[in-house]
This record gives structure tokens, sequence and C-alpha cells, in this order.
């Protein structure tokens, strides 16, 4: 599989302060990497770090499977923060004017346009956009130039619902249609969680965690506790008809990871068998809850 990004041991110091702490990340072909953590984490330094307009202190960053760096970073396109747009010129003036720094024919401008969902925005200026639209000009500016890899720093930071959903239904197109490759920054996991493949939680400068989408969910699914008086007669009822490995037993407590919808049959089984339950409950963690308790908050 190609790898798009891998960084080792990738830090940035300032002053006393990690910013970046051997970071070790990869991104292969194809992933809408999620990459989370609280404000001040050091995602945008690791962002600066990986399009080179900041310097790491300590370690390595390769590129494409190790393409030479000015290659590699033309490959890249980029919206950190809030974009710098041209508020008097609309958003085909705007893409004309960065096409200078970045290329573009007349013709991807236009392509573009389309693709962000501004083609029809025809003298509106970038000033009067609503916020939505400004960050889809920014990701309009970094799509200049036909990018594999698109670094977006905190893109539906501050947008309402509608803005989000534009946000996020454009970031999917670009990586099913386009095949782009896609580094996104968030603190809103829910909202990330609707279209990352695989995440990396960053937490005061350090990667504790990189996990597919998959495995996340798998790790946030619902359980079944049942609180009783004795584990192993209730362990051993329930391995009647449930496979051992969704049965655990912790503390006074029975957790099963599968027949949940069963939860009011099984009581009944263990009150006819003589073991006290002193409650049972759905237990549902949240993307939010396990992010939280990842990083200690
Ligand atoms: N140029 C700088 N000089 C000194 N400290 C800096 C500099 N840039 C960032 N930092 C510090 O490095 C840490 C990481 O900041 P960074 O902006 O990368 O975090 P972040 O996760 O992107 O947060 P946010 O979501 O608030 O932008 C913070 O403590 C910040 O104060």
């Amino acid at each position: 599989m190609e790898t798009i990004l891998q960084t080792t041991n990738l830090s940035r110091q300032f002053g006393k302060k990690m910013a970046v702490n051997n970071v070790n990340m990869t991104i292969h072909k194809g992933d809408i990497y999620g990459f989370i953590g609280k404000n001040g984490a050091g995602k945008t330094t690791f962002m600066r770090l990986v399009l080179g307009t900041a310097f790491p202190s300590k370690g390595e960053i390769k590129l494409f499977d190790g393409e030479p760096f000015d290659k590699a970073r033309r490959k890249i396109g980029s919206l950190i923060e809030a974009p710098g747009l041209y508020k008097n010129c609309t958003a085909y003036e705007n893409l004309k004017q960065f096409s200078l720094i970045y290329g573009g024919t007349d013709a991807e401008i236009k392509e573009i346009l389309f693709l962000v969902g501004l083609a029809d925005t025809g003298n509106k200026k970038a000033g009067k956009f609503s916020l939505g639209m400004r960050q889809r000009l920014g990701i309009a500016i970094a799509l200049l130039g036909n990018p594999e890899f698109l670094v977006l720093d905190e893109p539906v930071n501050g947008l309402d619902p509608a803005g989000m959903k534009e946000v996020r239904d454009l970031i999917l197109k670009l990586n099913h249609e386009k095949n782009i490759t896609i580094l996104i920054s968030s603190h809103l996991l829910d909202e990330l969680s609707k279209i990352v493949t695989r995440y990396g939680i960053i937490n005061d400068g350090m990667l504790i965690e990189e996990v597919t989408a998959a495995e996340l969910n798998e790790r946030c699914q619902h359980k079944l506790i049942f609180t009783v008086d004795d584990v192993q007669k209730t362990a051993a009822i329930f391995a009647e008809t449930i496979p051992a490995e969704q049965i655990r037993i912790a503390g006074n407590q029975v957790i099963l990871s599968s027949h949940l919808e069963e939860a009011a049959e099984l009581n009944k089984r263990l009150v006819q068998q003589d073991v006290a339950v002193n409650s049972f409950w759905v237990h549902a963690e949240g993307l939010e809850q396990y992010f939280m308790k990842r990083i200690g908050g």
C-alpha cells in the first residue's frame, strides 16, 4: 500500500514546550485521516511541519514513499486556519489570483468551482459569502495544482450544521471521486466520525493512538452490564447460549458485548436459577467519551 505520509519521531520544540513530541504517524493512500486533539495539542504545528512552513527540531518526514521534498510538496494542497481570501473578489477571481501562485488553467478553475459547489455564485463577492462558502472556497484554493494529498486544519470549525454538511460532503467527494488522500484535524469527534477512515489522537504533542474507524466503532460498542451476587454462575448461564469471548467478568458485574436485545430474557433466566440480579443496563460509550478517556479529559 502506498504511503502518503510517514513521520518518524517528528518533534518541534518552542522554548521548553514540546508542541510536537516524537510523533510517528502513517497515512496511506486513500485515507481520510482524522487528527484529533484538544486546543493546543499540537495539530497545527504538526501540519505546518508536514507542509514545510515550520521546521522540525528533530525527526523525519517522508512524503509519497520518499519522493524528494520539492516535488512531493507540490502534490499537497492545504487549508490552515481561516483562508486568506480577497474579500472584494468573486470566487472565480479569487481562484484566478491564487492560480498565479499554485498553478491551474482557466478550465481547471471552472472545474474546481463546480466541484466545490461555487460555480453559480456569479458576481457575489467572497466578503458576502457564508462561512461554509468561504471554507469551500478555501478548499477550492487548496485544490489548485491538482494535489494528491490535502491537509485541512479545522475546516468545519465555527460552521453551522448545514455548513458542516457541505464541507463534509465535499471532503467525501474529493476522496471518492478524485482519490485524494486527506489529513483533517478537528476537536469535533462526532463530526469527524462521519467521514474518517483512520484516526490519530494527539495529546500534549504526543500521538497517543492510531486507530481505524472500524476498530474505534468496535471499542465504542454498546455493552449489557449485569450486577449480580454470583458472577461465575451468571457467566456459566450466559455461556449456554452466548459465545465465551462476548462474556466478561469485572468485579461483581458480568458484561456482554452482544445479545443486548435479549436483556429481559437473560434477566429472567438468571432469576429462575436463583441468581440475585441487583441491576442490568445497557452502557453506550460514545466516540467523544472514548476520546476524553484516552486524553484524560
Ligand atoms: N510559534 C510558536 N511559539 C511558541 N509556542 C507555540 C508556537 N506555535 C505553537 N505554540 C504552542 O505549541 C502548542 C501547540 O499548538 P498548536 O497550535 O499546534 O495546537 P493545536 O492542536 O493546533 O491547537 P488549536 O486547535 O488551538 O490550533 C501550544 O501550546 C502553543 O501555544
